[in-house]
């Protein structure tokens, strides 16, 4: 089968993009892990699938696979992002603020003047059984509105705090992102017993009140440029903790994205860009 795909980032955060709104698309996960796939096939942290939906007052449904393993996961924010200027840029709709929702959220999108891409994030989950995390047994150290989980990874003593923004993080503060153990902590938080759907694990560095360095080790991806859940659940738990305010500039390897919470049931807002590399087809 020939597949036209579109290559697309949001700060460095990678996808193969997929219009499903024609015809269904029906790919194994071994043909997503062909498609993320950097040497045998075209590379890429996740594959987005554009598809149509008839749910009332929604516009899209998209649906998020992770490029390494293949799994269908239920968020994706630099991929929000990339999808609203696929829909637009693709004349597959004349609106510029877009209703999509994806397996367990419904987000709303809003392609500003300047091509960045505000997405409504919803509202972040700390309830453990809803992250999903463990925490049987273990006693937290509540720091502001914060619990801090103590995890034993590789035999260290690790504080995370467990935040769901629709997928599972785990973020950490380090004092510096450059030299935290990102390559030999990640996989092993990822893969953690107390996530029994595994987790993103997040390194922060707070730089000042309305600054942050963050790092994030993916589920399913392996270390990404950019996590925009990931940065969403970082300045969340930063805020929780009292050591950030309402609105927080992120840098990442691959990008700056800007995070907005004002505490409590209120959404998530995630600013930042979305860009198109280069249109292309496999034989899949
Ligand atoms: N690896 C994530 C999905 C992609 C999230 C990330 N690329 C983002 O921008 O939020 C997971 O398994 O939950």
């Amino acid at each position: 089968m020939r597949l036209p795909f579109t290559k697309m980032h949001g700060a460095g955060n990678d996808f193969v993009v997929l219009d499903a709104t024609r015809a269904p698309l029906d790919l194994t996960e071994a043909q997503l892990r062909h498609l993320g796939d950097r040497h045998f096939g075209v590379g890429a942290d996740q594959i987005l699938l554009v598809e149509r939906t008839a749910t009332p007052g929604v516009d899209f449904r998209y649906r998020i696979f992770n490029g390494g393993s293949g799994e269908e996961v239920e968020q994706c924010g630099n991929g929000s992002r990339c999808f609203v200027r696929y829909v637009v840029d693709k004349g597959l709709t004349d609106k510029s603020t877009i209703r999509v929702e994806t397996l367990n959220s419904l987000l709303e999108l809003r392609l500003q003047n300047d091509g960045r891409v505000t997405v409504d994030m919803g509202a972040p989950v700390f309830e453990p059984a809803r992250v999903p995390f463990d925490p049987s047994g273990l006693e937290p150290r509540v720091v502001a509105d914060s619990p801090l989980w103590p995890l034993d990874v590789n035999g260290e003593r690790v504080e995370i705090a467990a935040v769901s923004m629709g997928n599972p993080h785990a973020v950490q503060v380090v004092t510096d992102v450059d030299t935290a153990p990102v390559a030999t902590q990640g996989p092993a938080i990822e893969s953690h017993p107390r996530f029994p759907r595994r987790v993103n694990a997040g390194f922060l560095q707070v730089v000042d009140r309305r600054h942050v360095r963050l790092r994030v080790y993916e589920r399913g991806a392996g270390e990404t440029l950019a996590c925009g859940t990931g940065a969403c659940a970082a300045v969340v738990a930063g805020i929780r903790r009292g050591l950030l305010d309402a609105v927080v500039d992120v840098e990442t390897r691959g990008g700056r994205l800007t995070i907005e919470w004002q505490g409590g049931d209120a959404p998530v807002l995630m600013t930042g860009p979305a860009v198109t590399v280069y249109e292309g087809a496999i034989e899949l």
